[in-house]
């Protein structure tokens, strides 16, 4: 099958940090593909390149057979999660319906059936009871559901999530994970989700890009989550364990938390 997202002798550099070079992948359709690493190392910036927002310094990236572009119809997008104001009027509905209108895209349903894939998707996520409630009302979890939703809207054929679990309790995790494997079935769609913890996802992940200080290493999680290659790329050595179906990841060195210091070899943490 063609790859849906491809990306070759791809690099990128802020300042003197280099966040990777010569990156070579190919994620192709109905592919569950989890970008991993510690703070600050990149894996914001992977997905930014992904739509279009940040430009590679060298090397190339195309979305099916073109160029990434903004905006591209190909994608949906659970961004990393920022919280409503709490007086934001948009009732939950309205914020779905964005997906679906066509809002971003240019797309026009009629107003019927624009009304019945809103309240198909939000069925989907488990937030029929909340539809009129206005979004900054409701909690972080709640408000993230939603989100999925609006991006799951278009069908989309490559569906990027930003740390799309955080702030949701472990049955949400688990809806929203099962939600989006679906969705990666279902509708053959590419998924990459960006993630700090693994284990949440292990049993829907296909392949890992694992990235570190500049270093990175793509794998199946049993090829990369291992403790020779993760104590390689750290440049010091960790222990990788897998117990129970879960990898847990012990003695990560500070060094890797550039911006929470609260984010090391934490038993049950992946990075
Ligand atoms: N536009 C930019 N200009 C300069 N530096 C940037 C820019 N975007 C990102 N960076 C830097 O690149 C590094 C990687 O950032 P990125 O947000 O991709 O990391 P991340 O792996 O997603 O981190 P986190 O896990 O903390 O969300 C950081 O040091 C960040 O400060």
């Amino acid at each position: 099958m063609k790859p849906v997202v491809s990306l070759r002798g791809a690099s990128l550099q802020f300042g003197k940090r280099l966040l990777w070079e010569d990156l070579d992948l190919d994620i192709r359709p109905g592919e569950f593909f989890a970008v991993l690493g510690p703070n600050g190392s990149g894996k914001t910036s992977f997905l930014k390149v992904l739509l279009g927002l940040q430009e590679l310094q060298s090397g190339r990236a195309t979305l099916g057979d073109r160029p990434v572009e903004r905006g591209s119809k190909l994608i949906g997008y659970i961004p990393q999660q920022k919280s409503f104001a709490p007086d934001t009027p948009m009732r939950a509905r309205d914020l779905v319906g964005l997906g679906v209108d066509g809002h971003r895209w240019g797309l026009r349903l009629g107003k019927a059936r624009a009304n019945r894939r809103i309240d198909e998707l939000l069925e989907l996520v488990g937030a029929s009871d909340y539809a009129k409630v206005p979004v900054g009302q409701l909690s972080g979890g709640e408000q993230q559901r939603l989100r999925v939703a609006q991006a799951l809207a278009t069908d989309p054929k490559v569906l990027l999530c930003d740390e799309p679990l955080l702030s949701l309790d472990l049955h949400h995790q688990q809806a929203v994970s099962a939600l989006i494997n679906k969705q990666c079935h279902a509708q053959n769609s590419a998924v990459v989700f960006v993630t700090h913890e693994i284990n949440p996802i292990i049993d829907y992940v296909d392949r890992v890009l694992y990235l570190v200080g500049g270093r990175f290493r793509v794998g199946t999680p049993e090829e990369v989550m291992t403790t020779e290659v993760l104590s390689e790329l750290y440049g010091s050595h960790v222990e990788v364990i897998h117990a129970n179906g879960r990898i847990v990841v012990i003695g990560l060195p500070d060094a890797t938390t550039h911006h929470h210091a609260d984010v090391h070899a934490t038993v049950g943490e992946v990075a």
